[in-house]
C-alpha cells in the first residue's frame, strides 16, 4: 500500500485554533473533511521546512512552530498515512485560503462540532485530555 508522510500545523492565536475544511475529492473520506493545515514532507526537507513551506502555499501565514505534538500513523483504504502534527503559534488571524474551502477557529471544547478527517481524531482527542 501506498505511503504517505505529512506534517501538519494546530495552529494557535491566543485560545483558537484554526481547523481547515478540504476541498472535494473523490476519495470520500476525505472529501470536505476538516484538517489540519499541511502537507507532504519533500525529499530533502526536514518536517519543519515542509511544514513552513506547506503553511506559506495553503494560507500565505508564517507561523512560530514550537514542539512535535503527536504522530499519528493511520490506515485509508487507498494509503497509509504518517502524520507528524506541530504545536505552532501565529500573531495574527490574517490568511488566505489557498486551497481550502472554509477555516474556522475554535476553542479546544468546539473541536469535536467539526467533522474531521479520520487520522485526525487523535489529535483532537490528546488536545482535549491535554486541555
Ligand atoms: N495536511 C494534512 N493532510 C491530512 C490531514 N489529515 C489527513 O488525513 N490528511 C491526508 O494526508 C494527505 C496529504 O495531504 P495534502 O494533500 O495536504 O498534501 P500536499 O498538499 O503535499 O498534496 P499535493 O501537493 O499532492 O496536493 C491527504 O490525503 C490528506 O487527506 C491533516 O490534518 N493535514
Amino acid at each position: 500500500m501506498q505511503k504517505i508522510e505529512v506534517v501538519a500545523g494546530v495552529i494557535f492565536f491566543q485560545n483558537e485554533i484554526l481547523c481547515v475544511q478540504r476541498p472535494k475529492n473523490k476519495l470520500a473520506y476525505i472529501s470536505e473533511k476538516f484538517e489540519f493545515p499541511g502537507g507532504k514532507v519533500e525529499h530533502g526537507e526536514t518536517k519543519k521546512e515542509a511544514l513552513e513551506r506547506e503553511l506559506l502555499e495553503e494560507l500565505s501565514i508564517s507561523t512560530h512552530i514550537k514542539a512535535l505534538f503527536l504522530t499519528v500513523v493511520h490506515e485509508y483504504p487507498d494509503f497509509e498515512l504518517t502524520m507528524h502534527s506541530f504545536i505552532c503559534e501565529v500573531e495574527t488571524k490574517e490568511l488566505t485560503l489557498h486551497e481550502h474551502i472554509a477555516k474556522e477557529w475554535l476553542t479546544l471544547k468546539e473541536l469535536k462540532k467539526l467533522d474531521w478527517a479520520a487520522a485526525d481524531i487523535p489529535i483532537v482527542d490528546k488536545l482535549l485530555v491535554n486541555g
